[in-house]
């Protein structure tokens, strides 16, 4: 089997003592991805240090993975992931164009960083090695390396969701983004939607032309697309969560809780999760139901994230003024109707959070997948599951048909749904969690894994018939 070498913007590198703290879907997948099969995983330290050109590697093993990490200096993450990767491709990406920032030097800075990094990769690369490049930080990754004369297969796999044409089309160089994209041998996404919107940006604004199939061609290159929903490590999770309740953080929730019935939402504080109208469809809840007065606690939990964003640090004042208006007036004595905590807690804590909790809200206003929305229904108990809330606007709603599905924008909407789940009977909280967790066992994130690789490794020349059997 060829040696698989991961390429992402961040590299958890585990510490001495053996733990990582991951909160971002991207790091927690690969992480899963990784400890089953092995390999080489290249990016970003997380640290900034200093003046100094990107022209060292850290190298350290760790059970059968190699962690190749670079430290970037100031100017480089100012320039690629706080503005163009942060600024400019995420807000797009999330169809916020009233977010998004297009300066010149950010893109200069992003290219610069892609180059860089090709260097300094290139050289640890083997012939046979298969390479998977991950998110919107890396897009120029493959195109760089073709330049250095790299001839392995090469993927990449968009996390976060493709915007339509006319969004992407804002983008002042939306067409190197294109050109960067088609320059690998299979383009992976979330879901047919984000394809269909890939399909929509290459044939409408005439960068290539699809081939059938899942073929492209572009820029005299043919390559693959597909979609390959991310999934998490299902069994380990159920596992988890069975333990929870000896977890000391599980504990004191309940003891704190007493008889109030609990909902639970966690997301980094990001605008694109819809923490805002959340909060205020829970406030609308409370209002509307009066036996929820004092009986029923929202507890978001919040790691900060992304802080040097200015959207972002507006954000946490926003989040936390609103979070402190609603508990001002609904609030009493004895209750506290919204617990809001920004902190990063381990998956075991969280694992058993979930499953004490009635109704998890997962309402992500844009959202590529949403693992939070899978976690929490492979954490519940399968005798008396509580129910998901759910985004129609995340991508985990292309699967996940057991949520109440919600339009996070409606606020009066949403208060109904927190109402329905947490009221629901049994029997058909059962009904619902069954018709999700055998597609959550199945589809996990080693298959997500296995699929994606499969189908790259599989074609190495434009095979119509051959993709079908991929791609369906
Ligand atoms: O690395 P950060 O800037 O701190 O951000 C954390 C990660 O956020 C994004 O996650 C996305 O990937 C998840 C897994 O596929 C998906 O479920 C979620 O919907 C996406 O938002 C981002 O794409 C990652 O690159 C970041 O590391
Ligand atoms: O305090 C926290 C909050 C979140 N997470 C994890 O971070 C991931 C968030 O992934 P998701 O796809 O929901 O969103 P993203 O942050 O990647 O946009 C999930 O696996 C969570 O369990 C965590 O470990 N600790």
């Amino acid at each position: 089997m060829a040696r698989l070498v991961v390429v992402s913007n961040r590299v958890p590198v585990p510490s001495a003592k053996g733990g990582t703290a991951a909160a971002g879907g991207l790091a927690v997948a690969l992480e899963a991805a990784l400890k089953s099969r092995g390999g080489l995983w290249f990016g970003w330290s997380g640290k900034t240090s200093g003046d100094r050109e990107i022209e060292w590697l850290e190298i350290r093993d760790h059970g059968n993975v190699t962690y190749a990490v670079a430290d970037l200096n100031r100017r480089d993450v100012d320039e690629y992931y706080t503005g163009f990767a942060n600024r400019a491709l995420w807000p797009l990406c999330h169809y916020r164009l009233d977010l998004t920032d297009f300066s010149r030097k950010d893109m200069a800075g992003y290219f610069r960083v892609n180059r860089s990094f090709a260097r300094l990769l290139a050289p640890l690369l083997r012939p046979d090695d298969l390479i998977w490049v991950h998110d919107y930080h890396l897009i120029p990754l493959a195109a760089e390396l073709r330049h250095m004369g790299v001839k392995n297969r090469i993927g990449f796999f968009h996390h976060i969701p493709w915007p339509p044409a006319d969004v992407l089309s804002t983008l002042p160089v939306h067409d190197t983004i294109m050109r960067g994209l088609a320059a690998y041998d299979l383009v992976g996404f979330q879901t047919d939607y984000d394809v269909e919107n890939f399909a929509g940006c290459m044939i409408r604004e005439g960068f290539g032309k699809s081939l059938g199939h899942g073929w492209f061609e572009s820029y005299g290159h043919k390559f693959q697309v597909g979609n390959f929903a991310i999934g998490i490590d299902t069994q380990t999770f159920v596992a988890m969560a069975e333990e929870g309740m000896k977890n000391s953080i599980v504990k004191r929730t309940c003891d704190s809780l007493r008889n109030c019935d609990l909902v639970i939402g966690v997301d980094r504080l990001d605008y694109s999760k819809g923490i805002g109208q959340r909060i205020e469809a829970f406030s609308r809840f409370c209002e509307m139901s009066p036996s929820a007065k004092g009986q029923v606690t929202f507890l978001q939990i919040t790691p900060k994230s992304r802080s040097e964003v200015p959207e972002y640090a507006q954000m946490q004042r926003d989040i936390a003024e609103l979070t402190g208006r609603v508990n001002g007036s609904l609030g009493d004595v004895d209750w506290t109707p919204i617990r809001y905590v920004n902190k990063t807690l381990g998956r075991g804590a969280l694992a058993g959070l979930y499953r004490i909790a009635k109704a998890g809200l997962v309402t992500p206003l844009r959202d590529g997948m949403n693992l939070v929305a899978k976690e929490y229904v492979a954490a519940q108990d399968p005798t008396d599951p509580g129910v998901l809330v759910l985004s129609r606007f995340a991508g985990a709603a292309r699967e996940m048909d057991g949520a109440l599905i919600v339009n996070p924008y409606d606020v009066e909407a949403t208060a109904n749904a927190i109402g329905r789940a947490i009221s629901m009977p049994v029997e058909a909280r059962r009904e619902r969690y069954n018709s999700m967790m055998p597609k959550l066992l199945e589809h996990d994130v080693a298959a997500w894994c296995r699929d994606f690789l499969d189908v790259l490794s599989a074609n190495e020349e434009f095979e119509p018939e051959a993709g079908l059997r991929a791609l369906n």
